[in-house]
């Protein structure tokens, strides 16, 4: 397992990206920093981590070896890799927000970013992971939370960066058996509000209620609507408010 430190890097998603233009890697190689300047979050945000306090990490994986139609599978492997880590922490409440949002009793505590790049045509991802571990001040950000401050422990980075990888090589092993139902089973088990009245804003800022039920193989959120009316979302369309 190759992981590369740095003390400071922008974000090491563009530096794994880099890495990958550059040379030849191995899947699972990863690049883990103490500080990140530029940290990028889902569509288009910034991801703010205290330095030194949290884990910030980005790990490379080809695609090449799965018949894989949906790439939102790396995304249910990746929240599923997580959850099982932080499970193993006693974590309690652990669900998924769609897509990729890890929470611990409704509070977020991790976010994901996945990149898709391609060379030689051979698909690959770039899984960029932010865990909130140490940190205990998050200023204007009422809804983020850390596993200090969920536990009242203090976690070693280092290790919750193998024990991750390690969790994340075991189900990427399930996406190559092609166990897409098992995977979306267990990430559905996760999801964020399911079956729960939730209330929506869409694209235009227009607020509305529906039932999240599942989500579709592209990896769609699938939400049933007034009149029994099931209609499915991609990110850009949707955010879920409560
Ligand atoms: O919830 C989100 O918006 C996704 C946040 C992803 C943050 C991680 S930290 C490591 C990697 N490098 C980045 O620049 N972003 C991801």
């Amino acid at each position: 397992m190759r992981i590369v430190k740095l003390n400071a890097i922008d974000s090491t998603n563009s530096y794994l990206k880099t890495l990958y233009n550059t040379e030849s890697i191995d899947d699972y190689t990863a690049v883990l920093a103490e500080n990140q300047t530029k940290g990028r979050g889902q569509m288009g945000a910034v991801w703010d981590s205290e330095a030194s306090k949290n884990l910030t990490f980005s790990m490379f994986k080809e695609l090449h070896d799965y018949k894989l139609e949906e790439a939102f599978y790396v995304s249910i492997v990746t929240s599923l890799a997580i959850i099982k880590t932080l499970k193993t922490l006693s974590i309690p409440k652990l669900s998924v927000k769609w897509p990729n949002d890890i929470l611990s009793a409704d509070k977020k505590i991790c976010g994901v970013l996945i990149e898709n790049v391609i060379k030689q045509a051979i698909n690959a991802s770039i899984i960029g992971i932010g865990l909130n571990v140490n940190q205990v001040v998050f200023k204007n950000l009422p809804k983020a939370s850390s596993l200090k401050l969920i536990s009242g422990k203090h976690f070693d980075i280092d290790e919750l960066v193998i024990t991750i990888i390690n969790n994340l090589k075991g189900y990427f092993l399930l996406l190559k058996d092609e166990k897409y139902d098992v995977l979306k089973n267990e990430y559905e088990s996760y999801l964020f509000r399911k079956n729960k009245p939730s209330t929506f804003k869409n694209a235009e800022g227009i607020m509305f209620s529906g039932f999240i039920k599942s989500v579709s193989n592209s990896g769609k959120l699938q939400v049933l609507l007034e009149d029994d009316i099931l209609k499915e979302y991609d990110l850009k369309e949707i955010t879920l408010l409560y």
